[in-house]
């Protein structure tokens, strides 16, 4: 029998460091996250970063906590409600860190009856942080306690015209009636040292001005091709002219070199160039999160304003919109009537 496992990233239990402190080390101690070895990482983790960081998060948690619990997992929930209802198969939910975890969605399906899962993350752009954690979790868990299920994996679906079209209708949406100056599309970012990691030919990747636009077979698990290919089919779609638009990085980490051009340090720059009404669109997320509800329409809205900026609009992520419940049913129903028609 076949089902689905939604996955996302995770949130802490609550907005306090007590919380944040465990699921922050669960986080950062993935090898796929920071990825040296492990000493190092125990060194940089546990005796540098969670000596300070989970009272800062939970600080900056807490601005954006809802009643009902973390805005990630919550919005999550109802995605899944929705999609559950929409399709013929069991559907469960999971997180790569904290809870539902990963063992309790494969259990549930499991327990269902379910021996064929349809892995799925939540996740637009192919990136080691994000995917490669979660399929290696999953396949660890599923030798070792479900040993008969099989998996199929959604790929990344960053140019899947389906997921660009609810994209580009939701931006339009949001932007009808806003006389904007410029469209910012912020992904997260990731160390430049991860995207030679996935370079399966290992020598296409420069991480230069032409790389992500030559064709390659690195493409399929470049995150940085993929940022700039959801980007460049978003605003054809919408017609967005050169120069109205402009791409950029956030949340790094001290210490690499991440991607850039970084999204806090183009924003504080736009007002001097004359962009006085940004609007930002957060297409590394398909829920509103702490990167996009805090980092970008808290803070960023504050150091554009601080700067000169009049008018900051952020848009909101996919998150349940009928629109994106309905794409992410319909490539399930499609893998579950292929594989039964086969079968
Ligand atoms: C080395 C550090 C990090 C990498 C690499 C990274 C990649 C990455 N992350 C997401 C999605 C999310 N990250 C979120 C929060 C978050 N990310 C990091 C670090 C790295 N992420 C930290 C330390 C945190 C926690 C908050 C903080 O202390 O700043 C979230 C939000 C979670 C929430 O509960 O709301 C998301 C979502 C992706 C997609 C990605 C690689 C592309
Ligand atoms: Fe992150
Ligand atoms: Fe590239």
């Amino acid at each position: 029998m076949k089902g689905v496992l939604l996955v996302n990233l995770g949130s802490p239990e609550s907005p306090t460091a007590k919380d944040v402190k465990p699921y922050l080390d669960e986080f950062l101690m993935d090898k796929y996250v920071i990825d040296v070895p492990f000493l190092l990482r125990a060194l940089l983790v546990r005796g540098i970063i969670l000596q300070t960081r989970p009272k800062k998060s939970a600080a900056a948690y807490a601005k954006i906590w809802w009643d009902e619990g973390s805005p990630l997992v919550v919005i999550s929930k109802r995605m899944h409600e929705k999609v559950e209802k929409l399709v013929d198969v069991p559907v469960s939910l999971a997180m790569r860190y904290g809870n539902p975890s990963l063992l309790s969605g494969l259990q549930e399906l499991h327990d269902k009856g379910v021996n064929e899962v349809l892995l799925f993350p939540l996740y637009p752009q192919h990136a080691m942080a994000s995917t490669t954690t979660i399929l290696e979790l999953a396949e660890e868990l599923r030798k070792k306690h479900f040993p008969e299920m099989k998996f199929t994996i959604v790929p990344a679906f960053y140019n899947k015209p389906d997921y660009i079209k609810n994209l580009a209708d939701s931006i339009k949406g949001h932007l009808d009636g806003y006389d904007y100056d410029h469209l910012l599309f912020s992904y997260h970012g990731i160390p430049e040292r991860h995207i030679r990691k996935t370079d399966i030919t290992k020598s296409h990747c420069k991480i230069d001005g032409s790389c992500c636009n030559t064709p390659s077979p690195a493409h399929e698990f470049c995150y940085r091709h993929q940022c700039y290919e959801t980007t460049k089919q978003v605003v054809k779609l919408l017609g967005i002219p050169e120069g109205k638009y402009s791409q950029t990085f956030q949340s790094r980490l001290a210490g690499d070199k991440w991607l850039t051009p970084y999204t806090d340090v183009e924003v504080n720059k736009m007002p001097e160039k004359g962009i006085k009404k940004l609007a930002v669109v957060t297409p590394a997320f398909v829920s509103d999160c702490l990167e996009t509800l805090e980092e970008i329409a808290m803070e960023a809205n504050h150091e554009f304003k601080k700067h000169g900026g009049e008018e900051f609009l952020a848009i909101p992520c996919l998150n349940d919109s009928d629109e994106w419940c309905t794409t992410v049913s319909n490539w399930i129903s499609e893998w579950a009537t292929v594989e039964k028609s086969i079968a």
